[in-house]
């Protein structure tokens, strides 16, 4: 049976999970969850994860949240084709799991920082968080130097988890183009990934909206 996914058009890390679920070739039983309707704070969503997170993915023995481990854990259950989606190697894993944090700590966490206040609380949005987007972007930019992808010449877990992030911060109308390796390896991903226009593009311009509408722009 195909696993469930709790999920949002528009969500970060919901898109990550979405792109690895099409580079794999799995099938996904997609349940639309809205957290700005409170579809993540029901009784019958809490039971499934107490967090009241979207991505949520119900497979056969497991229920999984954060997107970077279900990153991981649809690499190691499905990505048998694919292995270097997620390298065996000690170095190579250490060196993605090394992105994977980063986006985690630093890159998505700036940009939920920048926008959840406006999309949330129609605040505006603070020059302080702005710059941490940009020095995020300006470490992506440094780390990028000389390769491809996140780490090395191929597609890893790390590449899926950073493009929404840094597409994301681009569709808020943050300028990339000073970061010239971010926009090139964007290019590259938009090329390489499975369904990026579908599954990130178009969200992204949904974002971009919806941000402009907030801010009244
Ligand atoms: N670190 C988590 C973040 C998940 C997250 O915060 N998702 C948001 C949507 S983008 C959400 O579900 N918010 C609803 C809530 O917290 O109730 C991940 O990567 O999965």
């Amino acid at each position: 049976m195909a696993p469930t996914l709790y999920y949002m058009d528009r969500s970060p890390p919901c898109r990550s999970v979405r792109m690895m679920a099409k580079a794999v070739g799995l099938e996904l039983n997609l349940v639309p969850t809205d957290p700005l309707n409170g579809e993540t704070r029901t009784k019958e969503f809490l039971a499934i994860n107490p967090q009241h997170t979207i991505p949520t993915l119900v497979d056969e023995d497991i229920t999984l949240w954060e997107s970077r481990a279900i990153l991981q854990y649809l690499a190691n259950q499905y990505g048998c084709k694919d292995k270097k989606l997620y390298p065996k190697d000690a170095v190579l894993r250490a060196q993605v799991d090394r992105m994977l944090y980063f986006d985690f700590g630093t890159l998505g966490a700036a940009f939920l920082n920048f926008i959840l206040p406006v999309m949330l609380h129609k605040e505006k949005p603070e020059s302080e968080n702005l710059a941490k987007i940009h020095e995020a972007l300006a470490l992506l930019d440094q780390y990028l130097e000389g390769h491809f992808f996140a780490v090395g010449n191929r597609l890893t877990i790390a590449d899926y988890a950073l493009v929404v992030s840094a597409s994301s911060c681009e569709a808020i109308g943050v300028e990339l183009l000073q970061y010239k390796n971010v926009k090139r390896w964007l290019t590259r991903c938009k090329e390489q990934m499975p369904g990026y226009l579908e599954l990130n593009e178009k969200p992204c311009e949904n974002i971009s909206k919806m941000f402009k509408t907030k801010m009244r722009i």
